[in-house]
């Protein structure tokens, strides 16, 4: 049995997961076995069954309230009971420092082997192996998963999911849940309002030092606006304050992974790229030829962001 670590959000299954969950079911598949999805906390059932169409055969919903908010400890004590009872031999998660809390803490108490941003399926021709990225997405190593638990958090973008219309059941599971599992308590959550969530986003038009400054970010924002896609920016830009710091994305900020990342006179520093490099395409706008960002792009413009923005935004305005 393939058991998925499936995170909510809004009630709803977050991207990242479902993903996960048709990695899972394609391990499933390879292993002639089937996946099964776990979810905590508050979640609709209608949005849970949304797991079948990525592949899993059944959710099994931990829904007590006590769970309601995300609690790494109690999380993984689930994740866990959760692993025996189905008699799970590998657990997918997709990668979030959320997820990494989690999953540590039930390879503990389960004595599992745990490898992390696995980018590619397991190889099973020679026991169980998988590539992961290292040096911040500069290289890959082939791991031999050795155990006979395995828990796997793959980056995003590892599978492209196809979606089927099956729908799973979803079963509710109600593990112990001690009082001591509750000596940390999340108290409140805060969240952005109004804006599109960096981590989920599809799109992305992301701005650095070249924008010159918060009162010209304007073109930027009006891309953005027009493709529907969050913003982002450099790490220079959030310590300056031209951009609020949970734009931050990078090494030390926010990790993207979108379908398309649009770059506006951002150098490419190699900590800038640790945060993005799973994304699928990358186009880099920059005045400078030389810019390093452009060995990483798709796509390149040479040019200035001032001149190249209101152009891209009246030509996506266009084809609307
Ligand atoms: C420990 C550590 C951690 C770090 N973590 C992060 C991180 O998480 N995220 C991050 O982003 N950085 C991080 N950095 C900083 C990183 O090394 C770079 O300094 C930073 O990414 C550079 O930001 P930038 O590209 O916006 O600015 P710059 O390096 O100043 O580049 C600006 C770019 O804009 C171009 N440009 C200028 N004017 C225009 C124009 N009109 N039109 C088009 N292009 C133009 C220039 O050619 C240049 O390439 C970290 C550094 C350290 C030491």
């Amino acid at each position: 049995m393939i058991l998925i670590f499936t995170e909510v959000a809004d009630g709803a299954i977050k991207k990242s997961s479902l993903e996960a969950i048709y990695y899972g079911s394609k391990v499933a598949e390879m292993m002639q076995t089937s996946a099964v999805a776990l979810a905590i906390g508050n979640a609709d059932a209608t949005e849970l069954a949304k797991a079948g169409n990525f592949g899993a055969t059944k959710v099994l919903h931990a829904n007590d309230t006590k769970l309601a908010n995300a609690n790494s400890m109690a999380y993984a004590n689930v994740l866990a009971e959760a692993v025996k009872n189905v008699g799970a031999k590998v657990v997918i998660t997709a990668k979030s420092s959320f997820a990494d809390a989690v999953t540590a803490r039930a390879a503990g108490a389960l004595k599992a082997a745990i490898v992390g941003n696995v980018t590619e399926l397991p190889n099973l021709s020679n026991g169980f192996q998988v590539q992961v990225s290292i040096f911040t997405g500069k290289a890959f190593a082939d791991v031999n998963v050795d155990g006979d638990i395995k828990i796997l958090a793959i980056k995003k973008n590892a599978v492209a999911p196809i979606e089927s219309s099956n729908s799973a059941n979803v079963e509710i599971f109600s593990p112990a849940l001690s009082d001591n599992l509750f000596t940390a308590k999340v108290t409140e959550t805060i969240k952005a309002t109004g804006t599109i969530s960096l981590p989920e986003a599809d799109l992305v038009v992301s701005g650095g030092r070249g924008m010159k400054g918060p009162e010209s970010w304007q073109p930027l924002l009006d891309l953005a606006d027009a493709l529907g896609a969050a913003t982002a920016c450099s790490k220079p830009v959030s310590d300056l304050d031209w951009r609020p710091h949970h734009e931050h994305v990078g090494q030390t900020g926010v990790k993207v992974s979108p379908n398309l990342y649009i770059a506006c006179g951002i150098s490419g520093a190699i900590q800038h790229l640790a945060g993005v490099n799973s994304s699928k395409v990358i186009v880099v706008i920059n005045k400078d030829p030389e810019a390093p960002f452009f060995k990483a792009a798709d796509y390149g413009i040479v040019g200035d962001v001032f001149d190249v923005l209101p152009k891209l935004t009246k030509a996506v305005l266009a084809s609307k």
